[in-house]
């Protein structure tokens, strides 16, 4: 922290509270997490993901009617606006599913009319219910097959990875997909949520709201770090070269994706849990390549960098858990964000509700009475 003038510069606002929230809490130094006081791993382990959409929106763990009125009303939520069908068969093959994401997102808002419906809370469930929907057409069309609709008899992470995959996935894989989005759902007032929140403290829409999330997750020092990591070990190619990988990097000063965190101070909570399902699937899909790399490097990492509090983060596992899966490395950051949909929608209308406009300062360090000197004068 430094200051000038009085003000004091919090770089990165880091350490620094805007608001109260009762969504979750992390404790940084204990690698703890939990979702409106429950542990994200037990959640994790024994809910469904709009079973947790629901516990963050409203506040409190639905009854079955109220489940099932959810569930159903994401179901028939889930198709998109057949000219947002075109728009997304017209873009570039090679478009990267976070800016068909945005794009799209965007879009809805134009759809939609704003004023229609002041229902905040079905409007986050709608943004919800179709971001599946947008990337798995996308995904599907730019490389030359027939999207899949969704199917209303599958819940919404087990709808994902049939309209990805055209499969619908067991119950083993049901159940690994409804953990990942719920580990991914919500985690306080980070960079893409904040961002969320500050276009939505200028009472602007909440597509506007999400649109802006969606950019920010995109960034490879926050959500685009898992489609990094699956690069980086592609690069490591082996075991044995992931000790000379970490030191050339260290060397040249270059942060190693997959690691390090703002809060977490100690492993983060969703690394372990995370680990553990990429340890299980490589067993199950007879992969000898990317978990052994990834344990390595969580080893040298952790020798090297624990005395500067670096551990692994959420990012450092979940990629080969969606490679396991068969997903493209393409769509992984996107995954992230049809999860974390939930938190961004549920901080803005926690964070409406007792408005205040978000608008920080910066401390001017530029020149003062400097001279205008007319354009045919200056050389
Ligand atoms: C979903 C998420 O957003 S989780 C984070 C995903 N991002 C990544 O995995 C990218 C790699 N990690 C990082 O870039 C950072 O750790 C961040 C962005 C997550 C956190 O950044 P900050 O809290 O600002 O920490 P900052 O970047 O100042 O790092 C503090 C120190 O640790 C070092 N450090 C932090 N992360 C790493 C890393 N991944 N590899 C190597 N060194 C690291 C920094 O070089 C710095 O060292 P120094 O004090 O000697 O200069
Ligand atoms: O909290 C953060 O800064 C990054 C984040 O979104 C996460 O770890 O899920």
């Amino acid at each position: 922290m430094t200051s000038f003038e009085g003000v004091k510069i919090f770089k990165g606002l880091e350490n620094v509270a805007i608001a109260e929230t009762s969504l979750s809490y992390i404790n940084g130094e204990k690698g703890r997490l939990v979702y409106r006081g429950i542990p994200v791993e037990v959640l994790a382990e024994k809910a469904s993901f709009e079973e947790v959409a629901f516990l963050l929106w409203f506040g409190y763990l639905p009854n079955r009617k109220e489940l099932d009125d959810l569930i159903r009303f994401m179901a028939d939520s889930r198709d998109i606006h057949p000219e947002i069908e075109d728009h997304i068969a017209r873009l570039p093959n090679k478009a990267h599913p976070m800016d068909v994401l945005r794009s799209c997102v965007s879009l809805f808002g134009v759809f939609e009319d704003l004023q229609a419906s002041h229902d905040e809370l079905q409007r986050a469930a709608r943004i919800t219910a179709k971001l599946p929907t947008i990337v798995s057409y996308h995904y599907r069309l730019s490389r030359g097959m027939k999207p899949v609709p969704p199917d209303k008899t599958l819940d919404h992470a087990s709808n994902f990875y049939y309209m990805i995959t055209g499969e619908k996935p067991d119950e083993e894989i049901s159940k690994l997909m409804n953990s990942i989005l719920i580990l991914h759902a919500e985690q306080g007032l980070n960079a893409s949520t904040f961002t969320a929140m500050v276009i939505a403290s200028t009472l602007s829409d909440m597509y506007s709201s999400i649109t802006g999330a969606i950019g920010a997750l995109k960034g490879p020092l926050h959500g685009g770090a898992n489609e990094k990591v699956i690069d980086m070990i592609e690069e490591i190619g082996t075991p044995e070269n992931v000790e000379s990988y970490v030191e050339k990097a260290l060397k040249e000063k270059r942060k190693i994706p997959g690691f390090g965190h703002r809060v977490y101070k100690t492993y983060d909570p969703r690394s372990k849990v995370l680990k553990e399902y990429a340890r299980k699937l490589s067993l199950k899909m007879n992969d000898a390549k990317y978990f052994p790399i990834a344990e390595k490097l969580e080893k040298v990492v952790v020798e090297k960098l624990a005395h500067k509090k670096i551990f692994p983060n959420v990012d450092l596992y979940s990629g080969i858990v969606y490679k396991l899966l068969g997903f493209p490395k393409e769509i992984y950051t996107a995954i992230f964000a049809i999860a974390r949909v939930v938190g961004w929608t549920a901080h803005v209308i926690e964070y409406t509700k007792s408005n205040k406009i978000i608008r920080p300062c910066g401390v001017y360090v530029g020149p003062m009475n400097a001279e205008y000197i007319p354009l045919e004068a200056r050389e």
